[in-house]
Protein backbone atom coordinates (compact mmCIF):
# COMPACT_ATOMS: atom_id res chain seq x y z
CA UNK A 1 0.00 0.00 0.00
CA UNK A 2 1.98 2.94 -1.27
CA UNK A 3 1.22 6.45 0.52
CA UNK A 4 3.55 10.23 0.31
CA UNK A 5 3.76 9.51 4.11
CA UNK A 6 4.86 6.23 4.29
CA UNK A 7 8.36 6.88 5.69
CA UNK A 8 7.15 10.03 8.08
CA UNK A 9 8.38 8.46 11.19
CA UNK A 10 11.10 5.88 9.48
CA UNK A 11 13.07 9.06 7.91
CA UNK A 12 10.97 12.10 8.26
CA UNK A 13 13.45 13.95 5.79
CA UNK A 14 13.85 11.19 2.91
CA UNK A 15 12.81 13.54 0.74
CA UNK A 16 15.48 16.36 1.27
CA UNK A 17 18.04 13.80 1.72
CA UNK A 18 17.54 12.62 -1.74
CA UNK A 19 16.81 15.82 -2.97
CA UNK A 20 19.73 16.98 -2.14
CA UNK A 21 22.07 14.01 -3.23
CA UNK A 22 20.46 14.08 -6.94
CA UNK A 23 20.75 17.89 -7.08
CA UNK A 24 25.26 17.47 -5.84
CA UNK A 25 25.09 14.56 -9.36
CA UNK A 26 23.14 17.32 -11.17
CA UNK A 27 25.78 19.62 -10.65
CA UNK A 28 28.49 17.22 -12.27
CA UNK A 29 26.83 16.05 -14.96
CA UNK A 30 23.70 16.85 -16.84
CA UNK A 31 23.06 13.55 -18.18
CA UNK A 32 22.12 12.43 -14.87
CA UNK A 33 18.22 14.08 -15.71
CA UNK A 34 17.75 11.48 -18.68
CA UNK A 35 19.98 8.81 -17.21
CA UNK A 36 17.53 8.39 -13.98
CA UNK A 37 13.98 8.95 -15.90
CA UNK A 38 14.90 6.26 -18.12
CA UNK A 39 16.15 3.87 -15.14
CA UNK A 40 13.16 4.27 -13.63
CA UNK A 41 10.57 3.34 -16.34
CA UNK A 42 13.09 0.21 -17.51
CA UNK A 43 12.88 -1.22 -13.70
CA UNK A 44 8.85 -0.49 -13.60
CA UNK A 45 8.13 -2.01 -16.85
CA UNK A 46 10.35 -5.46 -15.48
CA UNK A 47 9.19 -7.41 -12.42
CA UNK A 48 7.74 -3.65 -11.24
CA UNK A 49 9.04 -0.85 -9.84
CA UNK A 50 11.50 -2.73 -7.23
CA UNK A 51 14.85 -1.67 -8.31
CA UNK A 52 15.59 -5.12 -9.75
CA UNK A 53 17.40 -2.61 -12.93
CA UNK A 54 20.02 -2.22 -10.28
CA UNK A 55 21.46 -5.57 -9.75
CA UNK A 56 24.70 -6.09 -11.03
CA UNK A 57 25.20 -9.49 -12.32
CA UNK A 58 26.98 -12.32 -10.54
CA UNK A 59 29.10 -15.48 -11.39
CA UNK A 60 25.55 -17.43 -10.88
CA UNK A 61 23.17 -14.98 -12.16
CA UNK A 62 23.03 -12.61 -15.08
CA UNK A 63 21.24 -9.55 -13.90
CA UNK A 64 18.72 -7.23 -16.03
CA UNK A 65 21.28 -5.13 -16.82
CA UNK A 66 23.09 -6.78 -19.05
CA UNK A 67 20.25 -7.81 -21.00
CA UNK A 68 21.20 -5.87 -24.13
CA UNK A 69 18.16 -3.42 -24.30
CA UNK A 70 19.42 -2.42 -21.07
CA UNK A 71 23.21 -2.09 -22.33
CA UNK A 72 22.51 1.81 -23.47
CA UNK A 73 21.28 2.81 -19.32
CA UNK A 74 23.74 5.86 -19.04
CA UNK A 75 25.72 4.44 -16.09
CA UNK A 76 24.71 8.06 -14.11
CA UNK A 77 21.50 7.23 -13.89
CA UNK A 78 23.05 3.63 -11.63
CA UNK A 79 24.84 6.12 -9.92
CA UNK A 80 22.74 8.93 -8.85
CA UNK A 81 20.70 6.31 -6.87
CA UNK A 82 23.84 4.89 -5.12
CA UNK A 83 24.68 8.38 -4.31
CA UNK A 84 21.48 9.05 -2.58
CA UNK A 85 20.88 5.71 -0.97
CA UNK A 86 24.75 6.38 0.67
CA UNK A 87 23.12 10.19 1.53
CA UNK A 88 19.97 8.45 3.26
CA UNK A 89 22.02 5.92 4.86
CA UNK A 90 24.27 8.30 6.40
CA UNK A 91 21.69 9.29 8.85
CA UNK A 92 21.73 7.01 11.72
CA UNK A 93 17.45 6.77 11.61
CA UNK A 94 17.49 6.41 7.99
CA UNK A 95 19.81 3.73 7.92
CA UNK A 96 18.64 0.38 5.72
CA UNK A 97 14.93 1.83 6.05
CA UNK A 98 14.66 3.47 2.67
CA UNK A 99 14.22 1.11 -0.47
CA UNK A 100 16.31 1.65 -3.22
CA UNK A 101 12.90 1.25 -5.59
CA UNK A 102 11.92 4.38 -3.28
CA UNK A 103 14.96 6.35 -3.95
CA UNK A 104 15.13 5.42 -7.74
CA UNK A 105 11.15 7.10 -7.70
CA UNK A 106 12.11 9.97 -5.64
CA UNK A 107 15.03 10.70 -8.09
CA UNK A 108 13.13 10.05 -11.23
CA UNK A 109 10.95 13.29 -10.28
CA UNK A 110 13.85 15.15 -8.93
CA UNK A 111 15.09 15.19 -12.02
CA UNK A 112 12.56 15.93 -14.18
CA UNK A 113 12.12 19.34 -11.66
CA UNK A 114 15.58 19.91 -12.05
CA UNK A 115 15.05 20.13 -16.15
CA UNK A 116 12.10 22.29 -15.41
CA UNK A 117 9.53 20.01 -15.34
CA UNK A 118 6.54 19.72 -13.36
CA UNK A 119 6.69 18.58 -9.37
CA UNK A 120 4.58 15.85 -8.28
CA UNK A 121 3.84 13.85 -5.25
CA UNK A 122 5.38 10.35 -5.47
CA UNK A 123 4.22 7.88 -3.56
CA UNK A 124 6.06 5.93 -1.27
CA UNK A 125 6.29 1.91 0.66
CA UNK A 126 7.45 0.14 -2.26
CA UNK A 127 9.98 -3.08 -1.73
CA UNK A 128 13.13 -4.21 -3.76
CA UNK A 129 12.79 -7.36 -5.51
CA UNK A 130 14.26 -10.32 -4.45
CA UNK A 131 15.21 -11.79 -8.35
CA UNK A 132 16.89 -9.87 -11.21
CA UNK A 133 17.32 -11.76 -14.66
CA UNK A 134 18.50 -11.04 -17.84
CA UNK A 135 15.91 -14.03 -19.44
CA UNK A 136 12.94 -11.27 -17.46
CA UNK A 137 13.37 -8.72 -20.12
CA UNK A 138 12.88 -10.48 -23.11
CA UNK A 139 9.57 -8.96 -24.33
CA UNK A 140 8.85 -6.56 -21.70
CA UNK A 141 10.41 -3.05 -22.99
CA UNK A 142 9.21 -1.23 -26.34
CA UNK A 143 11.66 -0.96 -29.60
CA UNK A 144 11.87 2.19 -31.58
CA UNK A 145 10.71 0.40 -34.35
CA UNK A 146 7.43 -0.61 -32.45
CA UNK A 147 4.01 0.26 -34.25
CA UNK A 148 1.26 1.71 -32.42
CA UNK A 149 -0.28 -1.28 -31.42
CA UNK A 150 2.57 -2.61 -30.08
CA UNK A 151 2.99 0.44 -27.66
CA UNK A 152 -0.29 0.27 -26.33
CA UNK A 153 -0.19 -3.69 -25.78
CA UNK A 154 2.93 -3.29 -23.77
CA UNK A 155 1.87 -0.29 -22.03
CA UNK A 156 -1.68 -2.05 -21.24
CA UNK A 157 -0.04 -4.96 -19.59
CA UNK A 158 1.66 -2.47 -17.53
CA UNK A 159 -1.71 -1.42 -16.42
CA UNK A 160 -1.66 1.92 -18.66
CA UNK A 161 -3.40 3.30 -21.09
CA UNK A 162 -2.42 5.13 -24.54
CA UNK A 163 -2.95 8.64 -23.25
CA UNK A 164 -0.06 7.84 -20.26
CA UNK A 165 1.57 5.93 -22.98
CA UNK A 166 1.59 9.45 -25.28
CA UNK A 167 2.71 11.33 -22.18
CA UNK A 168 5.41 9.18 -20.77
CA UNK A 169 6.89 9.05 -24.32
CA UNK A 170 7.59 12.91 -23.49
CA UNK A 171 10.51 11.61 -21.42
CA UNK A 172 11.97 12.01 -25.01
CA UNK A 173 11.96 15.41 -24.44
CA UNK A 174 15.37 14.97 -23.00
CA UNK A 175 18.46 13.09 -23.44
CA UNK A 176 20.77 10.85 -26.04
CA UNK A 177 20.17 8.16 -28.47
CA UNK A 178 22.61 6.31 -30.12
CA UNK A 179 22.77 5.89 -34.34
CA UNK A 180 21.71 2.50 -35.00
CA UNK A 181 18.17 3.06 -33.07
CA UNK A 182 17.14 4.95 -36.60
CA UNK A 183 19.39 4.32 -38.65
CA UNK A 184 16.50 2.38 -40.88
CA UNK A 185 14.85 5.20 -41.47
CA UNK A 186 17.48 7.58 -42.60
CA UNK A 187 19.08 5.12 -44.92
CA UNK A 188 15.96 3.24 -46.15
CA UNK A 189 15.00 4.08 -50.17
CA UNK A 190 13.11 5.89 -49.96
CA UNK A 191 14.02 7.67 -46.71
CA UNK A 192 11.52 7.33 -44.15
CA UNK A 193 8.42 9.60 -46.05
CA UNK A 194 7.52 10.50 -42.38
CA UNK A 195 10.82 12.72 -41.49
CA UNK A 196 11.26 15.78 -41.82
CA UNK A 197 13.31 16.10 -44.70
CA UNK A 198 15.70 19.12 -43.33
CA UNK A 199 15.77 16.85 -39.95
CA UNK A 200 16.49 13.61 -42.03
CA UNK A 201 19.50 15.21 -43.92
CA UNK A 202 20.69 16.30 -40.82
CA UNK A 203 20.28 13.18 -39.05
CA UNK A 204 22.15 11.90 -41.93
CA UNK A 205 25.64 14.13 -41.39
CA UNK A 206 25.23 13.31 -37.97
CA UNK A 207 25.01 9.82 -38.35
CA UNK A 208 26.79 8.66 -41.35
CA UNK A 209 27.08 5.36 -42.18
CA UNK A 210 29.37 3.09 -40.72
CA UNK A 211 29.60 6.02 -37.76
CA UNK A 212 31.34 5.04 -35.00
CA UNK A 213 28.69 3.13 -32.25
CA UNK A 214 29.23 5.00 -28.86
CA UNK A 215 28.20 7.77 -31.23
CA UNK A 216 24.92 9.79 -29.62
CA UNK A 217 22.59 12.46 -30.44
CA UNK A 218 20.01 14.52 -28.72
CA UNK A 219 16.80 12.47 -29.13
CA UNK A 220 15.21 16.51 -28.88
CA UNK A 221 16.57 18.61 -31.02
CA UNK A 222 15.27 21.98 -30.10
CA UNK A 223 15.38 22.03 -26.47
CA UNK A 224 17.43 19.10 -25.36
CA UNK A 225 18.29 20.02 -22.15
CA UNK A 226 14.63 21.50 -20.75
CA UNK A 227 12.05 18.95 -19.77
CA UNK A 228 8.95 21.00 -22.03
CA UNK A 229 6.58 20.10 -24.91
CA UNK A 230 8.62 20.13 -27.58
CA UNK A 231 8.86 16.57 -27.89
CA UNK A 232 5.07 17.08 -29.20
CA UNK A 233 6.20 20.20 -31.47
CA UNK A 234 8.70 17.61 -32.98
CA UNK A 235 6.67 15.30 -33.95
CA UNK A 236 4.17 17.59 -35.83
CA UNK A 237 7.19 18.81 -37.85
CA UNK A 238 8.14 15.21 -38.22
CA UNK A 239 11.06 15.46 -36.29
CA UNK A 240 10.52 12.21 -34.13
CA UNK A 241 13.88 10.34 -33.95
CA UNK A 242 12.33 6.71 -33.84
CA UNK A 243 9.54 5.36 -35.85
CA UNK A 244 7.88 5.01 -32.22
CA UNK A 245 7.91 8.48 -31.44
CA UNK A 246 6.93 9.66 -35.11
CA UNK A 247 3.76 6.64 -35.28
CA UNK A 248 2.05 8.78 -32.43
CA UNK A 249 1.61 11.70 -34.86
CA UNK A 250 1.30 10.02 -37.89
CA UNK A 251 -1.96 7.23 -37.02
CA UNK A 252 -5.05 9.01 -36.53
CA UNK A 253 -5.67 7.39 -33.37
CA UNK A 254 -3.10 8.72 -31.05
CA UNK A 255 -2.83 12.35 -32.90
CA UNK A 256 -5.22 14.03 -31.24
CA UNK A 257 -3.28 13.41 -28.32
CA UNK A 258 0.24 14.86 -29.31
CA UNK A 259 -1.33 17.83 -30.72
CA UNK A 260 -3.07 18.82 -27.39
CA UNK A 261 0.10 18.15 -25.62
CA UNK A 262 2.21 20.01 -28.40
CA UNK A 263 -0.49 23.24 -27.89
CA UNK A 264 -0.50 22.90 -23.82
CA UNK A 265 2.09 22.75 -21.55
CA UNK A 266 0.09 22.26 -18.88
CA UNK A 267 -2.01 19.58 -20.68
CA UNK A 268 1.12 17.67 -21.15
CA UNK A 269 2.47 18.35 -17.54
CA UNK A 270 -0.82 16.71 -15.62
CA UNK A 271 -0.50 14.14 -18.46
CA UNK A 272 3.20 12.86 -17.03
CA UNK A 273 2.64 13.47 -14.04
CA UNK A 274 -0.86 11.55 -13.52
CA UNK A 275 1.05 8.92 -15.98
CA UNK A 276 4.32 8.72 -13.76
CA UNK A 277 2.71 7.79 -10.44
CA UNK A 278 0.62 4.87 -12.25
CA UNK A 279 3.75 3.98 -13.61
CA UNK A 280 5.43 3.92 -10.15
CA UNK A 281 2.31 1.76 -9.08
CA UNK A 282 3.28 -0.91 -11.42
CA UNK A 283 3.95 -4.66 -9.59
CA UNK A 284 5.24 -3.05 -6.56
CA UNK A 285 6.50 -5.62 -3.68
CA UNK A 286 5.58 -5.77 0.27
CA UNK A 287 7.32 -7.05 2.55
CA UNK A 288 5.98 -10.40 1.77
CA UNK A 289 7.75 -10.53 -1.69
CA UNK A 290 10.53 -8.15 -1.53
CA UNK A 291 12.91 -6.68 1.24
CA UNK A 292 15.04 -2.99 1.65
CA UNK A 293 18.44 -4.09 0.58
CA UNK A 294 21.25 -2.68 2.08
CA UNK A 295 23.06 -2.38 -1.28
CA UNK A 296 20.97 -1.83 -4.33
CA UNK A 297 23.20 -3.18 -6.61
CA UNK A 298 23.24 -6.65 -4.40
CA UNK A 299 20.24 -8.79 -3.85
C1 LIG B 1 7.24 4.46 -25.76
C2 LIG B 1 8.17 3.58 -25.97
C3 LIG B 1 9.64 3.87 -25.81
C4 LIG B 1 10.62 3.47 -26.65
C5 LIG B 1 10.45 2.62 -27.90
C6 LIG B 1 11.86 3.99 -26.14
C7 LIG B 1 13.09 3.78 -26.72
C8 LIG B 1 14.25 4.46 -26.38
C9 LIG B 1 15.49 4.33 -27.05
C10 LIG B 1 15.78 3.39 -28.23
C11 LIG B 1 16.37 5.20 -26.50
C12 LIG B 1 17.81 5.48 -26.91
C13 LIG B 1 18.76 4.58 -26.19
C14 LIG B 1 20.17 4.72 -26.71
O1 LIG B 1 20.40 4.46 -27.88
O2 LIG B 1 21.05 5.09 -25.94
C15 LIG B 1 15.66 5.88 -25.44
C16 LIG B 1 16.20 6.84 -24.63
C17 LIG B 1 15.52 7.42 -23.58
N1 LIG B 1 14.27 7.09 -23.13
FE1 LIG B 1 12.93 5.93 -24.08
N2 LIG B 1 11.61 4.71 -25.01
C18 LIG B 1 10.27 4.66 -24.76
C19 LIG B 1 9.62 5.20 -23.67
C20 LIG B 1 10.25 5.89 -22.66
C21 LIG B 1 9.65 6.26 -21.41
C22 LIG B 1 8.24 5.87 -20.97
C23 LIG B 1 10.57 6.96 -20.70
C24 LIG B 1 10.48 7.56 -19.33
C25 LIG B 1 9.37 7.92 -18.74
C26 LIG B 1 11.75 7.06 -21.55
C27 LIG B 1 12.87 7.77 -21.25
C28 LIG B 1 14.00 7.86 -22.04
C29 LIG B 1 15.09 8.77 -21.80
C30 LIG B 1 15.13 9.86 -20.74
C31 LIG B 1 16.06 8.48 -22.76
C32 LIG B 1 17.44 9.16 -22.90
C33 LIG B 1 18.44 8.36 -22.10
C34 LIG B 1 19.80 9.01 -22.00
O3 LIG B 1 20.06 10.07 -22.55
O4 LIG B 1 20.66 8.41 -21.31
N3 LIG B 1 11.53 6.38 -22.71
N4 LIG B 1 14.38 5.39 -25.38
CA1 LIG C 1 11.95 -3.85 -11.76
CA1 LIG D 1 13.02 19.35 -24.55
Amino acid sequence: QLSPNHYANICPNVESIVRRAVQNKFQQTFVTVPATLRLFFHDCFVQGCDASVLVASTGANQAEKDHSDNLSLAGDGFDTVIKAKAAVDAVPQCRNKVSCADILALAARDVVVLAGGPSYTVELGRFDGLVSRASDVNGRLPQPGFTLNQLNSLFAANGLTQTDMIALSGAHTLGFSHCNRFSNRIYSTPVDPTLNKQYAAQLQQMCPRNVDPRIAINMDPNTPRTFDNFYYKNLQNGQGLFTSDQILFTDQRSRPTVNSFASNANVFNSNFVAAMTKLGRVGVKTARNGKIRTDCSVL
